[in-house]
């Protein structure tokens, strides 16, 4: 019997609704497919303020829920996250340290992919437990992939977070570094499962499956994947996610047709408005352009084909989630570690990302400047440490140097009165105490490019 499920989500109750499971698992004829609409409508303190439906088809995810061991573990066994030594040498040999697996190991390796600014940095650090991966509202902020461990008991999923997928034009016309055309699509050929990461709050883009994503999922179709349906805490009408998740599966999922039925009155037509100028990098959505890799790999049909396709219709499940809420990460994260395979560790359990503690610092400093900085300005700011040291007291002490390439550049981020610097530099320097697991002294000074 084909199982097909409507999982809801309690705000308030912190799990997956076993009853829901239970009652959906004897359901065969449909899709709950109302469910997330009937339940939006019973807002309140005490009910569940919102239950949006996830399509999950995964026996296995389901059995888990049904007995309970999702929870089990989490309160019987309680890990630390990992976190990054603040040598750089440390690091290299926890790297190249032998995995201290259990007989039974198991693992699986995830790559996050999706549209510029859709979630994929949020995501993954909210699974991992620690911030690894800059984030912050503006486009394009992870430059190059980067790897976050996290081991749970005896299974270790390995999370490649990856740029946002964009095309060669764009990374031409706003002089963007090379890594972004190239190592999402690297990436994926080594994973055993893909998170297509949506911003379900978009309305402008929730509604199709980027190119570049479907030329992705295309070019890698025997790798399984998921939907992820983020920022769903800004949508305000719940049931919209139902259409999306239509839209964006062409109405399949796992093999399963669904049956939708409109719940929502289609949009009237309405004129795009220009984007904020803080995310015009990424304006140019129409552009069809294929890189020379999936040139290589997808004929001309294929590529033409996809163009005017919507959504994919082989996704094994879909999740609808917000990444800033710890509820609906547990959920992902006891599905993939349900989705596991048994197979040896990669990694020591002490792992947490591949990054040098340099390169965790230098990415949250971008965050910030991404943060604070209007338009392209921290774009083309660039960093050079000058110190890096770990004083008798434990304290680490790092001092940067920031190149801006303008006069008007330096003042902007040096701040009146020296006052957006320092508040930078705090910001790091408490961010980077919780990577490091130590007091962190950060010194930022701003200086001309010559
Ligand atoms: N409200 C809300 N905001 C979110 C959610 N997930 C991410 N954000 C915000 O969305 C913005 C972009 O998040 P990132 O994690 O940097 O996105 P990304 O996909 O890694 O972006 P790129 O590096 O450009 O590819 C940040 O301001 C996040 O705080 C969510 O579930 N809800």
């Amino acid at each position: 019997m084909a199982l097909r499920v409507c999982a809801r989500f309690f705000r308030d109750s912190a799990v997956l609704s076993r009853r829901a499971v239970v009652s959906a698992r004897q359901e065969s004829a449909s899709w709950f497919l109302t469910a997330g609409n009937a339940a939006c409508s019973r807002g309140g303190r005490n009910g569940f303020i919102f239950t949006p439906a996830c399509f999950i088809t995964s026996e296995a995810f389901l059995d888990r829920l049904i007995k309970g061991k999702a929870e089990e573990a989490d309160s019987s066994f309680y890990r630390h996250p990992a976190s990054v030594p603040p040598d750089n040498g440390e690091q290299v040999s926890l790297l190249l340290r032998h995995p201290d697996q259990p007989d039974n190991a198991k693992v699986l390796k995830v790559a996050i992919i999706g549209s510029p600014n859709a979630g994929k940095s949020t995501l993954s650090n909210q699974l991992l437990g620690r911030k690894v991966f800059a984030v912050s509202k503006k486009v394009h902020t992870t430059r190059t992939r980067a790897m976050g461990v996290l081991t749970e008991d005896d299974t270790q999923i390995v999370i490649l977070d990856t740029p946002g997928l964009t095309t060669a034009s764009k990374v031409k016309r706003h002089q963007l570094e090379k890594s972004l055309l190239v190592d999402p699509w690297n990436t994926v050929k080594e994973a055993d499962l893909m998170v297509v990461m949506v911003d379900a709050a978009d309305k402008w883009t929730c509604n199709r499956l980027d190119n570049e994503v479907l030329k992705c999922l295309a070019q890698h179709p025997h790798i399984p994947a998921i939907l992820v349906l983020n920022k769903v805490d800004l949508v305000k009408a719940k049931d919209r996610l139902l259409n999306i998740t239509a839209e964006l599966t062409c109405g399949v999922v796992n093999g399963q047709k669904m049956q939708v039925r409109a719940l929502i009155r289609p949009s009237r037509a309405e004129k795009r408005p220009e984007r904020d100028s803080e995310m015009s990098l990424d304006e140019d959505k129409t552009v069809p352009e294929d890189s020379a890799e999936t040139n290589s790999v997808l004929s001309k049909e294929k590529l033409k084909a996809l163009r005017s396709q919507q959504g994919w219709p082989h996704f094994k499940d879909v999740f609808m989630l917000s990444s800033l809420d710890s509820e609906y990460i547990d959920a992902l994260k006891n599905y993939l570690l349900v989705e596991a395979k048994p197979g040896s560790w990669q990694y020591h359990s002490e792992v947490l990302t591949d990054q040098s503690p340099e390169e965790v610092c230098a990415n949250i400093i971008r965050e910030k400047l991404l943060e604070c900085l209007p338009q392209e300005v921290p774009y083309s700011v660039t960093q050079s440490v000058e110190l890096w040291q770990e004083v008798e007291n434990g304290e680490l002490h790092i001092s940067v140097k920031l190149y801006a390439k303008k006069v008007s550049h330096v003042s902007m981020v040096i701040g009146p009165a020296g006052q957006l610097v320092a508040q930078i530099a705090h910001e790091v320097g408490e961010d980077l105490s919780r990577v490091f697991l130590r007091d962190v002294k950060l010194k930022l000074s701003v200086k001309l490019r010559k």
